[in-house]
């Protein structure tokens, strides 16, 4: 019997719980491999019938999964009250999407699940309940460390050969230069150039380098972060037989045919990376988080409250995602 998938429910004010109910009753049609949702069963009964999908729901855990998948949707449950409220933004549900992302991470490190696929979470709600990490990718790092030295997670949203890495995640943009170090470029691509090898079998990696600044500084005219910080890390990485060039200006290194010389390439804060990767693919891009002993990947969308509870959001990036962590565990 195959090891299941983990998925966290994410917020159930938002699209992610009615993708998963779409799929799962598509299951035989999309050949998909089998996985437990983390959630609240009475809560995805109630989405269930309101989206009208024929869905039967068993609260089985993550270990019962494999043998009720062809005919009910497994579900481990998560404590703490779930609302049914499509749409409507609200911190009620915290503790139990927290929670369902706690468990779902604690299933896959032990063995249970062979990896994890998160629906999206919204960040405003769950900052206003306390939670403190910036989002998934911060928060999984920590769980994966288990109390030790938390790993450096490293965000990639990938498209077919289009993978862009933001060396900096959810940070204020007026931090970013500040927070931009050469360590924390090198360890990124570092840890980019190794998951592209062992968890993305590319033998030998070509990254392509964003600047920080237009034109990549214009030799220190528009900026000395390119002379002082991207450049060294270049060399570092260079020295270390890294496949690496630059730094490049951002503007044109996003331009396809660009892209597409390039097994990644590392962007210096969150919207220079993932501008162009959601304007280029937005209804199949897959986010997933590098650097971590789990595989983990998510669609790239976000909560979409617009859509929650109507049935009309798109499956295509959410099924992209189950696709790829699929083919990352195949192994297992
Ligand atoms: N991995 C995660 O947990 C992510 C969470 N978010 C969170 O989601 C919340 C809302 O973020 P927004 O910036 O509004 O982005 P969003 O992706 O939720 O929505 C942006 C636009 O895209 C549309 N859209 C999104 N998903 C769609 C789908 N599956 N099918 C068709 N149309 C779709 C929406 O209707 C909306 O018009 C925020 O709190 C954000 O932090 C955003 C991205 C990823
Ligand atoms: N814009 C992508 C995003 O916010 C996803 O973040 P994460 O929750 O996967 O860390």
């Amino acid at each position: 019997m195959d090891m299941p998938l983990a998925i966290s429910m994410g917020e159930p004010a938002g699209v992610g719980p009615d993708i998963v109910l779409a799929l799962y009753a598509r299951r035989d049609e999309l050949k998909l491999p089998p996985f437990c949702l983390f959630g609240d069963a009475p809560f995805l009964r109630a989405r269930a019938l309101r989206l009208g999908l024929n869905v039967d729901i068993a609260d089985v855990g993550a270990a019962g999964a494999g043998a009720v998948f062809a005919h009910a949707l497994p579900v481990a449950q998560v404590e703490g009250l779930v609302q049914d409220h499509p749409g409507q933004v609200s911190q009620v549900s915290a503790g139990a999407v927290i929670g369902a992302i706690e468990m779902a991470v604690a299933a896959t490190l032990t063995g249970t699940c062979r990896g994890l696929v998160t629906a999206p979470i919204h960040k405003g709600a769950l900052y206003h309940a306390g939670f403190k990490h910036p989002g998934h990718t911060e928060f999984l790092a920590e769980l994966c460390a288990n109390g030790g030295k938390p790993h450096l997670p490293v965000m990639m949203l990938a498209h077919g050969g289009l993978r862009a890495v933001p060396v900096t995640i959810h940070v204020p943009i007026k931090d970013v230069p500040g927070l931009l170090t050469k360590e924390l470029i090198v360890e990124t691509v570092r840890v980019v150039a190794h998951d592209l090898k062992h968890r993305f079998g590319i033998a030998n990696p070509q990254i392509g380098m964003a600047g920080l600044n237009p034109h990549a500084g214009e030799g220190g005219g528009i900026g000395r972060e390119e002379l002082e910080i991207v450049g060294p890390a270049v060399a570092q990485l260079q020295f270390e037989g890294i496949g690496v060039e630059g730094p490049l200006p951002a503007d044109t290194l996003f331009y396809p045919t660009h892209w597409a010389r390039y097994d990644a390439v590392v962007a210096m804060y969150h919207d220079q990376a993932l501008i162009p990767i959601k304007t280029v693919a937005f209804e199949d891009a897959v986010n997933v988080t590098l650097g971590l002993p789990i595989v983990r990947t998510s669609p790239d969308h976000g909560t979409a409250f617009d859509l929650a509870g109507t049935g009309r959001a798109s499956p295509a990036s959410f099924l992209a995602a189950i696709r790829m962590a699929d083919a990352m565990t195949a192994a297992r």
